[in-house]
């Protein structure tokens, strides 16, 4: 085998890579982008293996799209969550159109109809400085590290650039006891905080009252509203700055005039109080106990919003509830088949699916076309630049 390899690179596949093709084998290629020419370094190369893969290291051609990358610790040999900041801005958004229409075609049997686009603001910051969430484990030495891609090995971070200003700057200018698990929240409007193996930080160092705050306050304004919520420290919230309004505003404008409504993988009721506040009827289904208090928390005041902590599958078949619409973020797996089933039961005319990967949302839409469910209009937004990932906001109706 060796190490180093010339190759042509070609189309971009799921996952933050582009194909090539070595003597009949494929090659899944990361920092190098369709068109290029580059000398890759194997990274996994086993010799009966179907695919290997690799980083390219040296560009001998260059394709037009190419910038000097945005983070650097994330290039070759680095670490994960930055596989696309070599790719200016506009090729990112065109790699994840090329990406969902990949995915439409081969799983879902039709084109994917919409477009992908950008979150508001990205654009005037380079898509930097996005992240209010981030998760870094520390090095050996105390500093901020993450896991090299595809790898157990960590390394010592020089920057963060896709973190919030002020949460980057707190995360590299803190040390940590070694291999310590960091989480960094940095809520809207409020100072940026630090959880450590699960304990909450303050002034750099554990903050150990039982009255330690561990809830974070978020706010989301959109065209339609503007309302408040508060999450656990550790618990889920959607990472871009301004995906929690771009999500909101998404959902409610695809809501129509449904007075019932099934929030599924609901969270801590992101879409469930804004839903619900207008005096739709709406149930919110949650399977983390955690998130599940949050949301009982955030739709307290909500009066026809009821708070159901359960698997969104279990529920469904146990209940036999209906619905006029239903709202589903689940998570990177998709909802799958067998939720598919009950699902289908609810009998919605609309069903809203909000998806953060776009190979489990074309396998879904297959399956949802099997019960009757047409994809009306779908969008990409770019809610992680930099990185592969892509969401994806459809509207299914019933044929
Ligand atoms: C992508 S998050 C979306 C949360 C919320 N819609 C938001 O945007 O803030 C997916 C949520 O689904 C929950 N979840 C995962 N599997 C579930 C299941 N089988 N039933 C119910 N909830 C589930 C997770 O705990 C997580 O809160």
């Amino acid at each position: 085998m060796r190490d180093l390899l010339t190759l042509e690179i070609g189309a971009v596949a799921h996952g933050g890579h582009c194909v090539a093709r070595h003597e009949g084998r494929v090659v899944f290629v990361r920092h190098t982008l369709p068109g290029e020419v580059v000398r890759a370094r194997l990274t996994e190369a086993g010799d009966d293996a179907r695919l290997w893969r690799a980083d390219a290291v040296e560009i001998l051609e260059a394709s037009p799209d190419r910038v000097a990358s945005a983070w650097p610790d994330a290039g070759p040999g680095g670490v994960g969550g930055g596989e696309l900041a070599h790719v200016s801005l506009p090729a990112q958004r065109r790699w994840k159109h090329d990406v969902l229409r990949e995915a439409f075609t081969r799983f879902a049997d039709m084109d994917f109809p919409g477009e992908v686009a950008a979150a508001p603001g990205d654009d005037e910051r380079g898509g930097l400085g996005y992240r209010t969430r981030v998760t870094v484990v520390a090095g050996p030495d105390g500093r901020a590290a993450m896991h090299v891609h595809r790898s157990r090995a960590v390394k010592a971070l020089d920057s963060l650039p896709i973190a919030a200003p002020a949460l980057e700057e707190l995360v590299l200018g803190t040390r940590f006891p070694a291999a310590s698990h960091i989480q960094g929240v940095a809520p809207a409007g409020e100072e940026p905080r630090l959880v450590v193996d699960g304990t909450p930080w303050k002034g750099g160092r554990p903050d150990r009252r039982d009255n330690a705050p561990r809830r974070v306050r978020e706010s989301v304004t959109t065209p339609q509203g503007e309302w408040s919520f508060q999450v656990d420290v550790e618990g889920f919230w959607q990472v871009h700055r301004a995906a929690p309004a771009v999500l909101v505003d998404a959902v409610l404008s695809r809501i129509g005039d449904a007075e019932t409504v099934l929030d599924l993988y609901a969270g801590a009721g992101l879409f469930t109080v804004p839903l619900a506040s207008s005096g739709r009827s709406v149930t919110s289904v949650e399977s983390d106990a955690r998130a599940s208090r949050d949301a009982r928390r955030n739709a307290h005041d909500v009066p026809s919003a009821s708070i159901v902590h359960a698997d969104t599958r279990a529920f469904l078949d146990a209940t036999g509830v209906t619905a006029d619409a239903v709202v589903l973020d689940p998570p990177r797996s998709g909802a799958g088949g067998k939720t598919i089933d009950v699902l289908a039961k609810v009998g919605a005319s609309r069903l809203i699916y909000v998806a953060c990967d776009p190979v489990a949302l074309a396998r879904d839409t297959a399956l949802l076309a099997a019960h009757g469910y047409v994809l009306e209009e779908a969008q990409g937004l770019d809610l992680f630049p930099m990185t592969h990932h892509i969401e994806t906001v459809a509207t299914f109706v019933r044929s």
